[in-house]
C-alpha cells in the first residue's frame, strides 16, 4: 500500500473488567477500500468498531484519523469528524418516514426567520434530498419517501441506513453485519450498495461472518483473533477457509500477512 491510511489505530486496550476486549490491538484503512474485518465469536471485532466510532474509549492505544490524534468521547464526535455507522440494530425510527429517518438528529431547518427562530423544518428539501440520494444509491424502488420506515423490508431498511450514512459520512463508513438478517436477495442489494459506496471513493469497514460475502466485495480483510489483528489477507491470494483457519486458530498465516 502506497497511499496514506485514513484511519489507523495503534496498541489498543479495552478490558472489561477480567475480560481483555482489545489487547493492543491495531487496525489500517486506507483511501476508497473496503476492509473486512473478521473473527471468531468474541475475538473483539465489536469492541474495536466501537473504539473507532466513539461508543467506547479505549483503555491505551491511539487513534488517528487523516493523520490527527482523535480521541472520540461519543459516536456524535466521531460523526462530526466524518466516520459514520450502521449498527447491526440500524437505529431508524419505524414510525417515522424514509426522509425523516435520513435526517434524523440532522434535520434542515427552513431558510430565515421561521427556520432560525421557529425551529421550522423544511420538509420539502429533506424529502428532495432523500429522493435524490436514494436515486443516487439505486434505491429508487423505494417510491413514497414519506412512507413510514415500519412498512419497509428488511433489506430496504438496511438501504435507508446505509445511504445515510453515506449521505453523511465523509470519510470512513463502518457496518457491522448488514446483511445477517437478510434473505438472499435483499443481501445482493446491500452488497451492491456497498460497491456503490465504494466506487464514489469512500472507505467502507465491513464486519461479518458471512465469508462468501467478504469474499466478494472486500479489498483486503483484517483477520482479529484474542483481541488482536492477527494479519491482513489478500482475498484474491487466500482462500476463505484459509481465511477461517486463521481466524479460528486452526492455521498460522503466512509471515507476509502479518503485517498491513
Ligand atoms: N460491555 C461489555 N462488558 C463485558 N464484557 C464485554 C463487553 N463487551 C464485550 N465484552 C467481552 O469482550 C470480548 C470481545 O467482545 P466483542 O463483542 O468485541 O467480540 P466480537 O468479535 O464482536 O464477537 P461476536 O462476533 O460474537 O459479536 C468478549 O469476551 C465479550 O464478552
Amino acid at each position: 500500500m502506497t497511499a496514506q491510511p485514513i484511519l489507523t489505530a495503534r496498541g489498543l486496550v479495552k478490558r472489561y473488567g477480567r475480560v481483555v476486549a482489545l489487547n493492543h490491538a491495531d487496525f489500517d484503512l486506507y483511501p476508497g477500500e473496503v476492509l473486512a474485518v473478521i473473527g471468531d465469536n468474541g475475538a473483539g471485532k465489536t469492541t474495536l468498531i466501537k473504539a473507532i466510532s466513539g461508543a467506547i474509549r479505549p483503555d491505551e492505544g491511539e487513534i488517528r484519523l487523516d493523520g490527527q490524534k482523535v480521541d472520540f468521547r461519543s459516536p456524535l464526535e466521531a460523526r462530526d469528524a466524518g466516520i459514520e455507522t450502521v449498527h447491526q440494530t440500524l437505529a431508524l425510527s419505524p414510525a417515522l418516514s424514509i426522509a425523516d429517518n435520513m435526517f434524523l438528529g440532522r434535520e434542515l431547518r427552513k431558510p430565515g426567520f421561521r427556520g432560525r427562530w421557529l425551529r421550522a423544518l423544511d420538509r420539502d428539501r429533506m424529502e428532495e434530498v432523500a429522493r435524490q440520494k436514494l436515486n443516487e444509491l439505486g434505491l429508487l424502488t423505494i417510491q413514497n419517501i414519506r412512507q413510514a420506515v415500519e412498512t419497509l423490508s428488511g433489506g430496504q431498511r438496511q438501504g435507508v441506513a446505509v445511504v445515510r450514512a453515506a449521505t453523511f459520512g465523509s470519510k470512513v463508513i463502518i457496518m457491522d453485519e448488514p446483511t445477517a438478517a437478510l434473505g438472499v436477495k435483499e443481501s445482493r442489494k446491500v452488497l451492491d450498495l456497498i460497491q456503490d459506496v465504494k466506487s464514489r471513493g469512500l472507505p467502507i469497514v465491513l464486519i461479518s461472518h458471512n465469508m462468501p460475502h467478504v469474499f466478494e466485495v472486500a479489498d483486503r480483510v483484517h483477520v482479529h483473533r484474542l483481541g488482536q489483528r492477527l494479519c491482513v489477507i489478500d482475498p484474491k491470494q487466500h482462500t476463505m477457509s484459509d481465511a477461517v483457519a486463521y481466524m479460528t486458530g486452526a492455521m498460522e498465516p503466512p509471515s507476509e500477512a502479518a503485517v498491513a
